[in-house]
């Protein structure tokens, strides 16, 4: 793999370097952030990394993966815009800026937005690309090389990118949520909190394994567990009730109006 400059250094760029290490990619890796040298240096010291700054990573690396929140990054493609090649590769991880944004700023740099999630940590990320409109064959090898050492890839269009953001990109945060519910269930009715987070977290792993390698769909997994007049039918009955499907819904369409919205304010 080429070498590889990251523009931020938080929780997204260490959850790709990371699971890049870990699978063993020993390409040099510079990173750089806005202020905090003491993450730069334990990262240097977990990963190999190279602590740098932005000109230098536009020197050194084929390759620049920009992962700073989008209210930082039209300052960076201003940064960019002097020294940057159309040999270089930029991909972005950011939510809610429109490939057009970054076309504008650095005309004939080819560009590919991603939505990776933060399990590229341990090797499980779901990342959806999209293609700018100066990117070849190459360059989607690039960023899929990069991708599919830290989980599975899906090329999608840019109309669908937000859609996917609200499934995979955020969708870990909503099973935590569900998890930290759990455990406080758990807790009101009478579970030490140490004993209901060992409860819920083995749960969820178990349940997430079974989805993964029985080869079952989710609907029958779950009917595997749910007896005719039993238990688990008690609750899910609860769920239903209480129209889980519409909050699912609702809330994956917030996250989309969300990312609508950011586009709007991060055109320029
Ligand atoms: N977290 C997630 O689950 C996901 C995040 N994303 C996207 O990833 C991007 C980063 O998110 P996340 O990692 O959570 O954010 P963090 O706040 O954890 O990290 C942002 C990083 O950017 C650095 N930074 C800010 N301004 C500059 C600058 N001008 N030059 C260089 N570095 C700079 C910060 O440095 P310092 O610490 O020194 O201020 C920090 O290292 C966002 O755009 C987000 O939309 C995409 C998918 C999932
Ligand atoms: O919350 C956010 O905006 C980012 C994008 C996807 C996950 N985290």
């Amino acid at each position: 793999m080429q070498a590889i400059g990251f523009i931020g250094a938080g929780n997204m760029a260490e959850a790709i370097i990371r699971g890049l290490r870990a699978v063993g990619i020993s390409s040099e890796i510079r990173v750089t952030n806005r202020s905090n040298q003491e993450k730069l240096q334990k990262m240097a010291e977990q990963y190999m990394i190279i602590p740098s700054t932005l000109e230098k990573i536009v020197k050194e690396s084929e390759i620049i993966l920009l992962a700073v929140k989008p209210k930082d990054m039209l300052g960076v493609l201003k940064d960019l815009q002097k020294d940057l090649k159309s040999s270089q590769l930029l991909i972005t991880v950011a939510a809610g800026i429109p490939l057009k944004t970054y076309e504008m700023n650095l005309p004939g740099i080819p560009v590919v937005r991603v939505m990776p999630n933060t399990s590229s940590y341990v090797l499980k990320s779901m990342t959806g690309l999209v293609q700018g409109s100066v990117v070849h064959e190459n360059h989607k090898r690039m960023a899929e090389e990069i991708f599919q050492a830290v989980g599975k890839t899906l090329w999608i269009t840019e109309d669908k990118l937000n859609p996917l953001m609200s499934i995979s990109g955020s969708g870990p945060a909503y099973i935590y949520l569900f998890t930290e519910t759990l455990i406080q269930a758990g807790v009101s009715s009478g579970l030490s909190e140490v004993d209901a987070e060992m409860l819920a977290k083995e749960t969820l792993f178990g349940a997430s394994q079974m989805l993964q390698e029985s080869g079952k769909s989710p609907a029958r997994l779950r009917e595997e567990v749910t007896s005719p007049k039993g238990t688990t039918l008690a609750a899910l009955t609860v769920f239903w009730e209480k129209d889980l499907q519409d909050i699912v819904t609702s809330a994956a369409k917030a996250c989309q109006d969300r990312a609508e919205e950011m586009e709007r304010e991060y055109q320029g």
